[in-house]
């Protein structure tokens, strides 16, 4: 499509796009004049090189003689992105090119679909440090509005208020933006779960906007660089498309309940709860909790039944590599039978296999899927979103290398603190994953016995009363908005010879 030129200010404009980008391109200016009303460039001068993804263009419009283009771009490499507007008047006799233009823009950076979506939307002014209603009044609403979206806002009042909603919600939803947490979206998980449409409601896209405090659905959605950037998961919910991902189904006594992230017990189990008064450091919380487990190194009373799949670290690292490059199709596990009102939900692979008990004595278990469970913990790097597995570490209590025999007897030394703080190098990006004590599966279902009346169980960050419990898989039940057809963290570390190997495309 040809250039167009709009008179900014006095300047003569040129904006462009490509099938891939979008350019604002001054033709006339006084040199080292600045200026900022693109956000792509600071001086004129950059400007031939300068140029956003097409991607980012959200809204282009022809109104009254004047051209105006919004787009989201960021004004260093490193930095979040904000909401950007070229605008400028055309000539008379350029009028009619200019409408077609903006047309044809509008088509190609939504690749034809409709750009004002029907969303419901819901703030959790409670989540994280508590910025979630102005971060969303003065970054998110702002892109919404220049796209035309329809918006059902709700502004949380009490826990369980987005269950209660998400339970009796009309299907007529593009999308369910949740401005909050991991918390937030299990409770709409869980309210989609009651609905008694639930076939239906579970394919209404949810897109996490990140206000909470640790975000990982929106950090496994976006990646590192925009899981944290409000912005960027504004922009996935207009131009994301739909992920299926695997739930699973948490069982206590006849209760169920959907977990879309994970469960934990032991340490990591602790240092969410025993921080919680900590919100206002952000997720730096998660430290200060893990630094405080590993002086105590308390032991994790459970006894733990794996219906096990893979255990070997190598392989499963080979097929994280083979799905991301598409050379793998789905696992021949089928869907998840439909879920039909008051039935429980089964899970597809869980009858294959056997159980399996782990018998060593444990600090922590942590199962679930999703790469990151927060910015510093890559927990499970092989995680697939729809394997129909989930992926279960298990740290160990004993070091199997560090013992030392006596006469006829070994005795295990306990992984020392050294060890456990090492660990945090490199952890996130997975370096744990290869740590000998660190013993990992993929499993198709689990089941967790406590072994003493307290401790500590947590399911996608909330604490739930330690008891018997049972997890079991939904492949593909979940659906998720997301920029890619995978997770997007990519595992970059040293395996077991010391090789880099890198997953991902
Ligand atoms: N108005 C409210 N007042 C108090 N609690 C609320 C309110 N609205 C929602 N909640 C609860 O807030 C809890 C925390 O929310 P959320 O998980 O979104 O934030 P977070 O815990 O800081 O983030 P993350 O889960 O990513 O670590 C949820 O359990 C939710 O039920």
């Amino acid at each position: 499509m040809p250039q167009i030129f709009i008179d900014t200010r006095g300047v003569s404009v040129s904006l462009r796009f490509t099938e891939t980008s979008f350019f604002v391109e001054p033709t006339k200016h006084n040199d080292h004049t600045i200026t900022c009303y693109t956000g792509i460039f600071n001086y004129f001068n950059d400007v031939q090189h300068a140029g956003v993804p097409l991607r980012s263009v959200i809204s282009a419009n022809f109104a009254s003689g004047t051209v105006e283009v919004q787009y989201l771009a960021r004004s260093s490499k490193t930095s979040s992105l904000a909401l950007a507007t070229a605008h400028g008047t055309v000539k008379e006799e350029d009028m009619t090119r200019a409408k077609e233009w903006c047309q044809a823009l509008l088509l190609a950076a939504y690749q034809g679909a409709n750009p004002s979506k029907n969303l419901k939307v819901f703030v959790n002014p409670f989540g994280g440090q508590g910025k979630a209603r102005t971060t969303y009044a003065s970054k998110v609403e702002p892109i919404f509005l220049a796209t035309g979206c329809t918006l059902d806002v709700t502004y949380t009042t009490h826990s369980g208020h987005a269950l209660e909603l998400a339970r009796e919600m009309k299907l007529e939803y593009d999308a369910l933006v949740v401005v909050s947490g991991d918390g937030l979206i299990h409770e709409v998980l869980n309210g989609i779960y009651q609905h008694q449409h639930r076939d239906k409601a579970f394919c209404i896209p949810i897109a996490p906007i990140p206000t909470g405090s640790a975000n990982a659905m929106s950090l496994n959605l976006l990646g590192l660089q925009d899981g944290l950037d409000p912005c960027a998961a504004a922009l996935n919910v207009l131009k994301g498309q739909p992920l299926k991902v695997d739930l699973f189904s948490f069982t206590q006594a006849n209760l169920h309940r959907i977990s879309f992230m994970s469960q934990s017990i032991g340490l990591m189990a602790d240092l969410d709860v025993e921080t919680e008064h900590l919100r206002w450091m952000g997720d730096t919380r998660f430290l200060v909790g893990y630094l405080r487990g590993v002086i105590t190194r308390k032991s994790c009373p459970v006894e733990l039944s794996l219906k096990v799949v893979d255990q070997d670290k190598s392989h499963m690292m080979d097929a994280l590599y083979a799905r991301r490059a598409g050379s793998l199709p789905n696992p021949s596990i089928s869907p998840s039978p439909p879920l039909s009102d008051g039935k429980k939900i089964d899970s597809p692979g869980s009858s294959h296999e056997e159980w399996t008990r782990f018998e060593k004595p444990i600090l922590w278990m942590f199962a679930g899927q999703g790469p990151f469970v927060g910015r510093s913990l890559m927990q499970f790097p092989v995680s697939v979103a729809d394997d129909g597995l989930i992926d279960i570490a298990i740290q160990e209590t004993v070091s199997r290398m560090w013992f030392v025999r006596f006469r006829d007897l070994t005795v295990y030394l306990k992984v020392s603190r050294r060890n456990l703080l090492r660990a945090m190098d490199g952890a996130e990006e997975g370096r744990v994953y290869w740590m000998n004590s660190n013993r990992y599966f993929k499993a198709s279902a689990y089941r967790a016995r406590p072994l003493a009346p307290k401790g500590t169980l947590v399911v996608d960050g909330e604490e739930v009363p330690f008891q018997e419990f049972q997890v079991d898989v939904l492949h593909r039940l979940g659906t998720f908005l997301s920029p890619y057809p995978y997770y997007e963290p990519a595992f970059t570390v040293l395996d077991a010879e010391g090789k880099t190997r890198r997953a991902g495309v």
